[in-house]
């Protein structure tokens, strides 16, 4: 379904963004990448082309300028006369902790991990109605529940919910023919994630290959949403909507253990690493 279709992928350049380009590449598609580390998109559109893509290129900058979220658009209408799929991908950094309190966080966050999305959708709209396209925005599970320690990034999550699944009703009701699909994800292996919450959070990580392969499988399917992975994703949401109180039960219950088992452990080193990075093991 993906030989030939030209296919946008932001933050391609680590994690499931690559992981995506790879998978694309080897089903023969146009490829453009994006992200702000020009050597590693370099090195990805260097594996693409080995892997048999009809075509690869790479554009870098930073999606907190939305004047270059527009010229990456603009650059896929030069190179390929036109756009099938729009992966929505990249995320700015962030804390993993208790909010502290900064809302200036919060502000740049939402232009990376929110408007760039929406203005990249503005002005690509147009070849994707020529074509009947698709857009596909990778979101979390903790952009559908909310949850302790991610505060400033569930903000930006709950955001693209809340404008893509409108956004999909009004192009239902105008019969525009481009598919919206949101992919909401557990806790997956990218080394961004690891680094960051694999001494934090103990249950295992999912494979980013396989979670790469599902959302372009659901984009491609024009379903709305994708829950990956599947079981430790849609259950919660079934409690978030039916028990939502027990939930939160079982989402506090886990922190505080995490706290007191942080707590009874003073003396130890690890715990000394974790309260100087505000992390709470859960
Ligand atoms: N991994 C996980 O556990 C989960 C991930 N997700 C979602 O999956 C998606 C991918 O996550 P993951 O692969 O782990 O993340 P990574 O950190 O591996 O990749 C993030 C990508 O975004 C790029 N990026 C970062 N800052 C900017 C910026 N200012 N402008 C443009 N590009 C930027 C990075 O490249 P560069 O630094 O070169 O700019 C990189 O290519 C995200 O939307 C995330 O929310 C959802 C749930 C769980
Ligand atoms: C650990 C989170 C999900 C676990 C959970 O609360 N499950 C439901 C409750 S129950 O099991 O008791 O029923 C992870 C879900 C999303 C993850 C975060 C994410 O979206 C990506 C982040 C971006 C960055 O790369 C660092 C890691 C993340 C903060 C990541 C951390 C783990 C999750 C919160």
């Amino acid at each position: 379904m993906l030989k030939d279709k030209r296919v946008i992928i932001t933050g391609a350049s680590s994690g499931i963004g690559e992981q995506m380009a790879y998978h694309l590449a080897r089903m023969g598609s146009h490829i453009l990448i994006t992200a702000r580390t020009e050597e590693k998109l370099k090195k990805v559109v260097e594996k693409c082309t080995k892997l048999g893509s009809a075509s690869a290129y790479y554009i870098h900058g930073s999606m907190d300028n939305m004047t270059f979220a527009k010229q990456v658009v603009h650059e896929a209408e030069r190179l390929f006369g036109g756009l099938d799929m729009l992966i929505l991908n990249h995320i700015g950094f962030t804390y993993f902790g208790f909010f502290d309190g900064d809302v200036d966080h919060i502000r740049k966050l939402l232009e990376i991990n929110f408007l760039s999305y929406a203005t990249m959708t503005v002005e690509a709209l147009p070849m994707l109605k020529a074509s009947g396209g698709n857009i596909v925005v990778v979101s979390s599970f903790a952009g559908k529940v909310g949850l302790p320690l991610t505060v400033p990034y569930s903000s930006t999550k709950f955001a693209l919910d809340g404008f893509f699944s409108s956004l999909r009703m009004e192009f239902h009701h105008q019969k525009v023919n481009v598919s919206i699909t949101l992919c909401v994800l557990s806790y997956i292996d990218t080394d961004s994630a690891l680094n960051t919450v694999s001494h934090v959070i103990q249950q295992p990580a999912a494979p980013k290959e396989e979670c790469a392969y599902e959302i372009i499988k659901g984009g491609a399917l024009r379903q709305r949403e994708v829950y990956y992975q599947y079981v430790a994703t849609k259950i919660p949401m079934l409690l978030r909507d039916w028990a939502p109180e027990f939930l939160e039960y079982l989402v506090l219950k886990k922190l505080q253990r995490g706290c007191t088992q942080q707590e009874g452990m003073k003396n130890d080193e690890s715990a000394k690493e974790l309260k100087k990075t505000r992390y709470c093991k859960i």
